[in-house]
């Protein structure tokens, strides 16, 4: 594997700033209406971009919507990473990133609850301090969540307030998964996470601070899907609290 993520000698686009990784199960009926608002907010800014798509097989036929935007689009915008079965959100990550030809990776959901009109903030925060990462906070002045109920919105404060406490974390938002990383940052990191599934987001930004990366903070406002459901399960929880037992006991 190449340092940057991709394997040995694979293909590069050149001149593709962003590549936009978005992994999906069961996202049929958001992927068009992603891309759509993704095109206009990012058209006012003339950067140069490209969407992953990195589907798991959905049972809901997602790949064949992506065929579908690529046919549209065209295979220079739309790619699709297609994998035979559910596997996790880290991992979607890291195989979007080996077909990814950008020199800045953005990391967000398909279901529009990380919205595209945030993007123009990442790109600019990225510009004005050349930060390694970007991440999106619900937790800081102007964030939030729309939509959860009492218990999910509990549950994602509680988990950022541990894993800052026990892990001293400076970032305030260490679960969310909104975020805009260097390349080479992000291939390196994913070198070494070991998470898999959610807990994914608290393990990279903890190494990235730990790394001494530098890491800005943009506020996004997290507004719950309105098609589909979440896939967050119990399983995930257990997940969580295991990779923060691990954190703990290396760093
Ligand atoms: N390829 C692939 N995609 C997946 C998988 N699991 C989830 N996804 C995709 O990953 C995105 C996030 O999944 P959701 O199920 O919508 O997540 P959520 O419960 O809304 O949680 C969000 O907020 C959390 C923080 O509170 C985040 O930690 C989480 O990553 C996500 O952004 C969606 O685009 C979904 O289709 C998987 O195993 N494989």
């Amino acid at each position: 594997m190449a340092g940057d993520g991709r394997p040995e000698g694979a293909g590069t686009r050149k001149g593709v700033e962003y590549s936009i990784i978005v992994p999906t199960y069961n996202e049929r009926e958001n992927v068009g209406a992603l891309l759509w608002i993704l095109r206009a907010e990012l058209a006012a800014l003339a950067v140069s971009y490209e969407v992953v798509f990195v589907d798991d097989n959905s049972p809901d036929g997602t790949a064949d919507a992506v065929r579908e935007l690529q046919a549209a689009f065209g295979p220079e915008l739309v790619h699709l990473v297609s994998r035979p079965g559910k596997q996790g959100l880290g991992s979607a990550y890291a195989a979007g990133l080996r077909e990814a030809n950008g020199e800045f990776v953005i990391l967000m959901d398909a279901d529009l609850s990380h919205h595209p009109k945030h993007l123009p903030a990442f790109i600019s925060s990225q510009r004005a301090s050349n930060a390694d990462i970007v991440t999106g906070t619900r937790y800081r002045l102007g964030g939030g969540v729309a939509g959860w109920n009492l218990a999910r919105k509990l549950t994602s404060r509680g988990a950022n307030i541990l894993a800052s406490f026990l892990l001293g974390a400076r970032t305030s938002d260490l679960t969310g998964a909104y975020r805009l990383y260097r390349r080479d940052v992000l291939a390196d990191l994913l070198c070494r996470t070991r998470s898999r599934g959610y807990a994914f987001q608290m393990e990279v930004i903890v190494r990235a601070q730990y790394d001494g990366r530098r890491i800005e903070e943009v506020p996004i406002v997290f507004v719950d899907r309105l098609y589909g459901t979440s896939k967050l399960g119990v399983g995930e929880y257990v997940q969580f609290a295991r990779g923060l037992l691990g954190l703990l006991l290396e760093l």
